[in-house]
């Protein structure tokens, strides 16, 4: 008796297991790993994915069947059951989440299925008595019919049918009918001078074909030689020409609209930096590569150009970029040079325009995938190549179940593949750039920008001297001066809004003082209902100060501003100003992005006005100066890579003035100007700032000096989740090495959600070869009461948000 073993879907820590089950004589041969089924599962009937097929079960019971398959050709390949094992582990996470995490949202919820008929072909007799005429047909009286699923798999491998999941009970699959000729060249001529005169508009149609030999959608037959659909049949009766139904896929992107860009002819930088790389291309070797490049220095094309050789060696790239639809340019340059060979995959398409932009994929349709995060999972199976733009993005680790960093996945699908994995940013991450200095990584530099011109101007104007000389408004005398010159001469600014982190750091207005922790170097947060400020590491507190240590000034307060005061407050100062606001509440809508960026690149207006989604990416010729409002509000967040991300954004958004013929200009607002990771992004002086920050995590015992884990311990009673979280501190203390650093437990800086108190730990390791089975170990010892009692435990093996 052959036996599959299944990974149920039930996110259960006891569930997280294979359970066996018998295959029924009617579904042997048929399923193979990678599948999904359903099953029973005690009076339930689930979902389940196969993990293996084997005549040998560890089960003294007699095995339950399995019941159906929902999937005829294999939904995850050998390589990515693997890689769920090794992400489950990796991030503690169970085995359903890991396999859930890869495959689009379609397959994961739904599953309806219909099965559409894609030939007008004679199909096998009982194949035809259940389509009955019809085009489509659920797949349910498939299933209860007596059809031998070898039937049908043979119709699916053949072409003749496919398998299809409904979307919201929409059909998920366009297709078109294609016309062509059912005979040779000779034949079609033949057939040309046989026919009546009277016959004229058939005729007109066969001289179509006897010039054109490819298959033509019906449609676009009948409009391009004004001939009916009677003409049409007539034709395929007398089985002169054949109809084919072809699947249409949806493309939420105009490809023909896209103009087809060549390789250009690179700089010596840029050759210096590609060599290794297509080096290990032609090797099929694995290599990690740190592309260190300032903005504008191309390193795009070095993409552009390597995913070229992979193609001609007949393999396929993976290119991941930051929320993809937030650089709609990004799309457009890798369609231009491959075309209909990219699928784009983002979370801005709907769930059947991501369902087929997977499928492309998973059909071998494409060669290339550019998306966000998840795409680093998309089902190619010679992968030669993995690209990460913008590497320092905290957008590619994901914070929801399974909390996999993309970087990880990467490499390991990398190492799989025998494959380069190419990292590319201007501000590295210190973890990336460190391993790239030990030889871990191998690194690549452009420290120019291909147009060989400097980098913009950076102005650091000290809004506390603003103060003082009564200047009260938002807005440096500077950056008003500037901003009113760059719209007399018509040229355009982008403004940044650094809202992230604002209304919870305190900060004396006068002097520029920021209270921070006595102990973490990590500026304190202000809760507002006890008053009281906190550090959310090591659960130091203080009550919220009148006036300030540093000064005495009462100008100390908590900071908060909004996009929306900006630009009034903009239009009161400049009113000839014409400002588009980008923010999450102008680009909710899909489509609205786009729309903004495309009326600022056609000069609609004059300020660009955002949060950091303005940040990357952008390139417009005709920006020369770029404003920072307030550099320093993320630099108090209570997160030990503040200095990091201040840095990487002041460096991206000043890389967004001066590309193109005009020179740009930079100026930054900030109550902090000796900042180093202000002054040395102002420098654009990577490489000290890289070994000041190197210098501070030291010290204080951050990555990439140590690692992290942080488990969040969660419950409606604070009491339960204290002591939770107490008795976790100490089975870690007993398990852990002595060097390694246990804190907590502390209140997460967001002590209780929707009624549920937060406590977390943070374990701080440099060597732990079994931290992660320690960690699960402890959770197994609550299972009783996360299961019956409401507890959570979250584990976060690669922490980057501390809340
Ligand atoms: N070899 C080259 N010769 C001429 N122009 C080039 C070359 N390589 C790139 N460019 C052009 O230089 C500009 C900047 O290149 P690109 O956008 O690839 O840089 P980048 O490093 O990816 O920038 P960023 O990090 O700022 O997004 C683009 O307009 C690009 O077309
Ligand atoms: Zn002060
Ligand atoms: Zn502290």
């Amino acid at each position: 008796m052959s036996i599959a073993k299944v990974i149920v879907d039930v996110p259960a820590k006891q569930i997280n297991q294979t359970f066996d089950y018998a295959i029924p004589s009617r579904l042997e041969h048929v399923l193979v790993p990678g599948m999904r089924v359903i099953v029973p599962f005690g009076p339930r009937k689930i979902m389940g994915f196969v993990m293996e097929i084997t005549s040998i079960s560890s089960s003294h019971v007699k095995l339950k069947e399995v019941l159906d398959v929902l999937d005829l050709t294999p939904v995850l390949t050998n390589e990515l059951l693997e890689l769920g094992q090794w992400l489950a582990e990796e991030t503690v996470s169970l085995f359903i989440t890991a396999y859930q995490v890869m495959l689009p949202q379609v397959l994961k919820s739904q599953y309806k299925k219909e099965l559409v008929r894609m030939t007008d072909e004679e199909l096998d007799p009982a194949m035809e008595s259940l389509f009955a005429g019809r085009d489509i047909v659920p797949y349910e009286e498939f299933a209860q019919s007596t059809i031998r699923y070898q039937k049908l798999l043979k119709a699916i491998n053949n072409g003749d049918i496919s398998v299809d999941y409904l979307v919201k009970s929409r059909i998920t699959k366009k297709t078109e009918t294609m016309i062509k000729p059912a005979i040779t060249d000779h034949l079609l001529e033949e057939a040309y001078n046989d026919m009546s005169n009277k016959a004229k508009k058939q005729r007109e149609l066969l001289a179509y074909f006897i010039q054109n030999k490819e298959a033509i959608t019906k449609k676009q037959l009948m409009s391009k030689i004004n001939t009916s659909a009677a003409t049409i049949k007539s034709l395929l009766d007398k089985k002169l020409l054949v109809s084919t139904k072809m699947e249409v896929y949806r493309n939420p992107y105009d490809d023909a609209s896209i103009e087809r860009t060549e390789p250009l002819t690179l700089t010596d930088q840029q050759n210096q930096a590609i060599k290794p790389i297509k080096q290990t291309i032609a090797d099929n070797s694995h290599d990690v590569f740190l592309l260190h490049g300032v903005t504008g220095s191309g390193k795009t094309e070095i993409y552009l150009q390597a995913i070229s050789d992979v193609i001609e060696n007949g393999k396929e790239a993976i290119v991941l970029v930051p929320e993809i639809s937030l650089t709609p340019q990004m799309v457009h340059r890798f369609k231009g040079r491959f075309g209909s060979d990219v699928a784009v995959m983002h979370s801005a398409l709907s769930s059947g325009e991501k369902y087929d932009e997977w499928r492309k994929i998973y059909r071998q349709k494409v060669k290339v995938v550019v998306g966000a995060r998840s795409a680093v999972f998309a089902p190619f199976e010679n992968l030669g190549i993995i690209i990460i733009d913008e590497e320092h993005e905290t957008s590619y680790k994901q914070e929801d179940q399974p909390k996999y960093h993309a970087r990880d996945v990467a490499i390991e699908r990398g190492n799989y593949h025998h494959c380069p994995v190419i990292l590319g940013s201007a501000t590295p991450t210190l973890e990336s750039y460190a391993r790239a200095k030990k030889g871990v990584y191998q690194l690549a530099t452009l420290s120019k920008r291909t147009n060989e011109k400097a980098m913009p101007e950076v102005e650091i104007v000290d809004m506390r001297n603003e103060l003082h000389e009564g200047n009260r408004t938002m807005f440096s005398r500077k950056l008003k001066e500037k901003v009113e010159s760059c719209i007399a001469k018509n040229e355009q600014i982008v403004l940044l809004l650094n809202r992230r982190g604002y209304s919870t750091f305190v900060m004396c207005r006068d002097c520029g003082h920021v209270k921070e922790c006595p102990h973490c170097d990590i500026a304190l947060t202000y809760h507002k209902n006890s008053n009281q400020l906190k550090c959310h590491y090591c659960s130091y507190e203080e009550p919220m100060p009148t006036i300030c240590p540093e000064c005495s000034s009462d100008l100390i307060r908590y900071f908060g501003t909004g996009t929306q005061r900006v630009e009034e407050a903009l239009t009161q100062l400049i009113p000839e100003a014409r400002v588009i606001r980008m923010d999450v509440d102008t680009t909710r809508r899909k489509g609205a992005h786009e729309k903004l960026l495309n009326q600022f690149g056609n000069g609609e207006a004059d300020i660009l006005l955002g949060t950091q989604m303005i940040a990357k990416g952008l390139d417009f010729e005709n920006v020369t100066l770029v404003g920072v409002m307030t550099a320093d509000s993320m630099l108090h967040l209570p997160d030990f890579r503040s200095s990091e991300k201040t840095f990487q954004l002041l460096t991206q958004v000043s890389g967004r003035a001066g590309r193109h013929e005009l020179p740009g200009e930079v100026i930054v607002q900030t109550y902090t100007p000796d900042h180093y990771s202000i002054e040395l992004a102002s420098q654009y002086s990577f490489t000290d700032f890289y070994l000041k920050e190197m210098a501070m995590r030291k010290t204080f015992h951050y990555p990439p000096y140590v690692f992290l884990a942080l488990i969040t311990v969660s419950h409606p009673n604070q009491v339960k989740v204290v002591q939770t979280t107490q008795k976790i501190v100490q089975s870690l203390l007993n398990s852990v090495k002595e060097e390694t650093i246990i804190l907590g437990p502390t209140p997460s800086p967001m002590a209780r959600i929707k009624d549920r108190y937060r406590y977390q730990c943070m374990v701080k390791y440099k060597n732990e070869p079994t931290l992660r089975t320690i960690i699960q170990n402890i959770m197994n010892q609550y299972e009783a009461d996360i299961r019956k009692d409401d507890l959570l435990i979250s584990v976060d093996m690669q922490p980057y948000q501390m809340m």
